[in-house]
């Protein structure tokens, strides 16, 4: 197996992996983030719930350090977000797929393991590292199919292998399990529990579908560029008395339009 750099967490569990102060995010003339502070605990997989639009696609691009106009406080793995050391670190799967379509999944991998790790030396650990970043993604049976002719899916779970080559110490996923059916969100999630369990990985996932939050260990719940709540999702429960996540986020968003000093950013 390769040694890529940044594989798991040594020693750093109870230091979060990322950490927010007074974080604001401008984008068009717009301030879309609002004085953030929140942190995401290292080797856990926190979900980042909210509506279509609330900011959470931008706070991803601030955590993976591709989005201008971010002021505020914002570590990630112990640096400053965009920081040149993160690169190898920090696994970022965008909406849109970035595969190429006129190369196949293991073609695909090949080139990118490349990248990452170039040189003859290391011709089979980057065999072994594309062998098991498709298999972790149940492509297995497809690595030799061009990803031209793949399906939304599955080129999802290619862009998803490649932020696995890697090894990185935190994947942020936006959106990673839109338009799959139930089984394969269910393989998933359940890929998600593994890495974290397994290699320790911090996991940022976004969805705007409230039954993923059940899945995560920790919630950050957004609406309109704020942070309603950052607690897990039996405590958010508890708190708000509700029976589901959803019910708790309509409770926490009738509470913020009451009162919106009361936004619970613990
Ligand atoms: N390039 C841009 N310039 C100005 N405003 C933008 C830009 N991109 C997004 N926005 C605005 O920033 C806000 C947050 O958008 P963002 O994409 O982060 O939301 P989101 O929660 O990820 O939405 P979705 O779930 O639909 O992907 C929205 O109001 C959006 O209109």
């Amino acid at each position: 197996m390769m040694n890529y750099p940044g594989a798991g967490l040594t020693g750093a569990e109870h230091r979060p992996a990322v950490e927010a102060r007074a974080l604001t995010v401008v984008r068009g003339g717009r301030t879309v983030l609002h004085d953030l502070g929140f942190s995401v605990r290292a080797g856990r997989i926190t979900g980042l719930l909210g509506p279509s639009g609330c900011g959470k696609t931008t706070l991803m691009r601030a955590i993976a350090g591709t989005q201008a106009g971010v002021r505020g406080s914002l570590d990630v793995l112990g640096h400053p977000a965009g920081h040149p050391a993160l690169r190898p670190r920090i696994g970022y799967v965008t909406q849109a797929p970035s595969v190429y379509t006129d190369l196949t999944v293991r073609q695909n991998l090949e080139y990118f393991a490349a990248v990452l790790t170039p040189g003859r030396a290391h011709r089979d650990a980057r065999r072994d590292a594309v062998d098991r970043a498709v298999g972790d993604v149940g492509l297995t049976g497809h690595a030799d199919v061009l990803a031209g002719n793949l399906s939304g899916g599955q080129l999802s779970r290619v862009s998803l292998a490649v932020a696995l080559l890697g090894t990185p110490g935190l994947l942020v996923l936006d959106e990673p399990t839109v338009g799959l059916d139930p089984v394969l969100r269910r393989d998933l999630w359940d890929l998600f529990h593994a890495l974290a369990a397994d290699r320790g990985t911090t996991l940022l996932v976004s969805s705007h579908v409230m039954d993923e939050a059940e899945r995560c260990h920790r919630l950050l719940l957004m609406r309109e560029g704020t942070l309603l709540a950052d607690d897990s999702p039996d405590a958010l429960r508890a708190r708000t008395g509700s029976d589901t996540v959803e019910e708790a986020f309509l409770h926490l968003v009738d509470r913020a339009a009451t009162d919106p000093r009361q936004e619970e950013t613990r």
